[in-house]
């Protein structure tokens, strides 16, 4: 029986559901949302809507635990546990947002792509899940597990491949890797960098940094070029940030000398991507605008949108890439290939073809993945 706090989920209600929530970032994640969620409704019209979160686990003893403790939280959200126990399908079904923190971190010493055997077995049967209990044309999944770059793929591949619900239901313009940790380091980095060299940025604000490619070493392109303090990095500092962005992520795995990699940071990046669902999803806003790896061809190999059409010849054709994006309810609905145009040299000529060509790799291996499985 899955431990629910609030077994029956109200008409007027929106669930998200965490799939590998007893684990670093899906505890800490889980813990944002239930304690902050709420807030946003306040924005919102829909006062009535009833909040619910679906915490999965393969780990059925944490995740009973992990659940029974968020329940003592004073927010008005609901929050239930499952396990393979009692099936996954009460966690997924009338999901519309799947947050999937779920499969192994790495140790030092160890690449993303070291994850990818575990993780694709993991990633491909939750997608097989999400396939048979989710609505595909409606629901929105955020893929946090690594390696990101072949990760997304698998799922997207996986579903359209194996899954002949998928058809039409436009779930490709849904899927989206999250890379948001590598957008918060960047700033957070260039702030670091700008109070040493004198600078007193405001207390409130921090400096914006797009940052594309894909989630790894130097498929990461952070391009400070198009933040407002270039010019006063010299050339030095700019290497350095650049680097530190790429490898942000083997500092802390060093760091936490083999108890696992980046969580605190990821559960803050992953609840700022859901926040941007969420609101769209109430109704708060009508579109996001946000930076997520996706397919850029839909289930047809055509264009997944307008704008995708341009990218695609600058990015080497590389069928997935993270850009910022506009995201209605029915998904990507416009790709900002402007954002390539507008790199500098250094970023155009020589980090994007290394980000390109590495990213191939990637993807194909994610690819093939799939098409074992299916064969
Ligand atoms: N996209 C990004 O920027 C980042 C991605 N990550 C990745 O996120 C993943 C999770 O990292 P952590 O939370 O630190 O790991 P963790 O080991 O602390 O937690 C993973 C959880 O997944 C669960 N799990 C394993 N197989 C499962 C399955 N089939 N279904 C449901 N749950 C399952 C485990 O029981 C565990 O509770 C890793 O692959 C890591 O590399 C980590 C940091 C940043
Ligand atoms: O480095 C890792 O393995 C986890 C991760 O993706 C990050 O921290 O960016």
């Amino acid at each position: 029986m899955p431990h629910s706090v609030t077994p029956s989920i109200e008409q007027d209600s929106l669930k998200i559901a965490v799939l590998g929530a007893a684990g670093g970032i899906g505890q800490s994640l889980s813990l944002l949302l239930k304690a902050q969620l709420q807030y946003q409704l306040k924005e919102s019209n829909r006062t009535a809507t009833h909040i619910h979160l679906a915490l999965y686990d393969v780990n059925q003893e944490a995740i009973n635990g992990v659940t029974a403790d968020l329940s003592h939280i004073d927010t008005p959200i609901s929050v239930s546990s499952h396990s393979p126990a009692g099936g996954i399908q009460n966690c997924l079904n009338n999901a519309s947002i799947v947050v999937i923190p779920a499969g192994v971190p790495r140790k030092p010493g160890m690449t993303r792509d070291d994850l990818f055997n575990v993780n694709a077995g993991i990633i491909s049967q939750l997608g097989d899940s999400i396939a048979e209990c989710c609505d595909l044309s409606k629901v929105f999944v955020l893929v946090i597990s690594n390696p990101v770059n072949s990760l997304v793929p698998v799922m997207v591949s996986n579903i359209l491949k194996n899954h002949p619900q998928s058809r039409n239901s436009g779930i490709e313009r849904r899927i989206m890797g999250v890379t948001k940790l590598d957008i918060v380091r960047a700033s957070t980095f260039l702030r670091e960098i700008n109070i040493e060299s004198g600078l007193t940025p405001r207390v409130n604000s921090m400096p914006d940094v797009p940052v594309i490619g894909g989630h790894s070493g130097e498929t990461i392109i952070p391009l400070f070029s198009q933040s407002n303090f270039l010019s006063r990095l010299n050339a030095d500092q700019l290497k350095y940030l650049i680097h530190r962005v790429q490898y942000g992520g083997d500092e802390v795995v060093k760091a936490k000398n083999g108890k696992g990699s980046a969580t605190l940071s990821m559960a803050h990046a992953g609840y700022k991507c859901v926040v941007q669902f969420f609101s769209l999803l109430l109704g708060n806003i009508d579109q996001i605008h946000g930076t997520y790896y996706v397919s850029l061809k839909d289930a047809n190999n055509t264009p997944v949108a307008p704008g995708a059409d341009q990218l695609l010849p600058l990015v080497n054709e590389s069928a997935y890439f993270a850009v910022p994006l506009t995201i209605t309810t029915k998904g990507v609905s416009y790709v900002d290939y402007d954002i390539v145009s507008r790199m500098n040299d250094m970023e155009r000529k020589e980090m994007l073809p290394i980000c390109t060509s590495q990213l191939k790799k990637n993807i194909d291996k994610g690819l093939e993945f799939v098409a074992s499985r299916t064969a």
